[in-house]
């Protein structure tokens, strides 16, 4: 068993006989950190928020001090940390691929926010780090498998009730987006959730990508290609459509419908409670992820808290991320020069 095994197991058994508690620290304190955190402090049983940390100092200051935790400001302090037993990243996707190999270098569980890197090739060195140690320490935050109308869509699908899936119709708005959001970044930041949608509800992974731009939004800022629209092709000959627009402005929506050989299912409909008033009638739509898919969260980061106290992951893996970074990275690739480009796993 391998130096950073043995600290795995005994960060899970030295959290038991402490009496259970997982001390997190969180890297990246910016909006989903500090979602996080607050899940952490509040609502995850069996965890402790014991520390956080960002680049930007005065931003870990007043974050830990809202917790009431430690600030440290080197994210690679916070790992090493004897008092950390499990980290929770939530940097910018290009600072993942250091930060999840320091935590595999020294045996801490992590919970890598999608994407769980940029490209393949360093996906794909995170898989075999993890290999090479023998043991599971990584889930990708894939949160859209712990909502439940993705679970039950998926449920269908499996139990053959509709016949075999032909397409899935994907919807995917933000109201708006950080000014450093490029146009690769529709791809590999947010269509990444379609790619481990699709892979998680037709179980089958994705062979080729073709990636459209239609005229930009004049919402948008200058020079960013918003929206796209994105093709994806399965194994077994599905096909996968992406609508991706992250300046819709009027609030985040996130749709799926399934077309199979007998029926059509359809998830993210908002249609919990319809109301009808002397100003007309109708729901509300989420302002953005968090009140989206807040109780998804909530379960992924509970499950992934129980998963570590018994010394195992039970979430998207770090092959599910190596998986969609690689169909991403061809998307980007298909962004840029307008054509259909393969997916190779390797
Ligand atoms: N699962 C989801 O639905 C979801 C939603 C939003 C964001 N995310 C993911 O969470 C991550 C963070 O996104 P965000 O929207 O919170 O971004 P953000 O810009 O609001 O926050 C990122 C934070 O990380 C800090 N940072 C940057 N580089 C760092 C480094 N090398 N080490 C330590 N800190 C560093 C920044 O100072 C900032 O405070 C991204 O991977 C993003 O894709 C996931
Ligand atoms: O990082 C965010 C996040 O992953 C959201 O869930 C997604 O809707 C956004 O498009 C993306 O930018």
């Amino acid at each position: 068993m391998s130096t950073a095994t043995t600290t795995a197991t005994a960060t899970a058994t030295a959290a038991a006989s402490r009496g259970g508690d997982l001390r997190v620290a969180v890297l990246g304190v910016g909006v989903m950190g500090q979602d996080h955190a607050r899940r952490l402090s509040t609502r995850t049983a069996g965890a402790r928020l014991v520390a956080v940390s960002d680049v930007d100092a005065a931003r870990t200051r007043a974050v830990a001090d809202e917790f009431g935790v430690r600030a440290v400001h080197d994210p690679f302090a916070a790992i090493t940390d004897p008092d950390v037993d499990a980290v929770v990243i939530a940097t910018p996707g290009f600072a993942h691929e250091e930060q999840v190999l320091a935590c595999l270098e020294h045996g801490v569980p992590v919970l890598c926010e999608k994407p769980l890197t940029t490209s393949a090739e360093t996906s794909l060195r995170i898989v075999r780090a993890e290999r090479e140690l023998g043991q599971q320490l990584v889930q990708v935050g894939f949160m859209r498998r712990f909502d439940a109308e993705y679970q039950q869509l998926r449920a269908l699908v499996a139990s053959g009730e509709l016949g075999r899936p032909l397409f899935l119709h994907c919807i995917h708005r933000n109201a708006s987006i950080p000014p450093h959001f490029t146009s690769e970044m529709l791809v590999l930041d947010s269509v990444v959730h379609e790619v481990d949608a699709a892979r998680y509800l037709l179980g089958e992974e994705i062979t080729a990508v073709t990636v459209l731009r239609p005229r930009a939004s004049s919402e948008a800022p200058e020079g960013l290609q918003d929206p796209q629209f994105v093709l994806l092709e399965t194994a077994g000959g599905a096909l996968v459509d992406v609508e991706v627009f992250v300046n819709a402005r009027y609030g985040y929506e996130v749709r799926t419908e399934l077309v199979a050989e007998r029926g059509t299912a359809q998830i993210g409909l908002g249609v919990d409670l319809v109301r009808r008033s002397a100003a007309g009638w109708g729901g509300s739509i989420p302002r953005d992820f968090r009140e989206r898919f807040g109780a998804a969260y909530d379960t992924e980061v509970q499950r992934w808290v129980d998963a570590v106290r018994r010394g195992t992951v039970d979430g998207p893996s770090a092959w599910d991320g190596y998986a969609a970074a690689a169909v991403c990275a061809a998307g980007v690739e298909s962004l840029r020069t307008g054509r259909r480009v393969e997916v190779d796993l390797s």
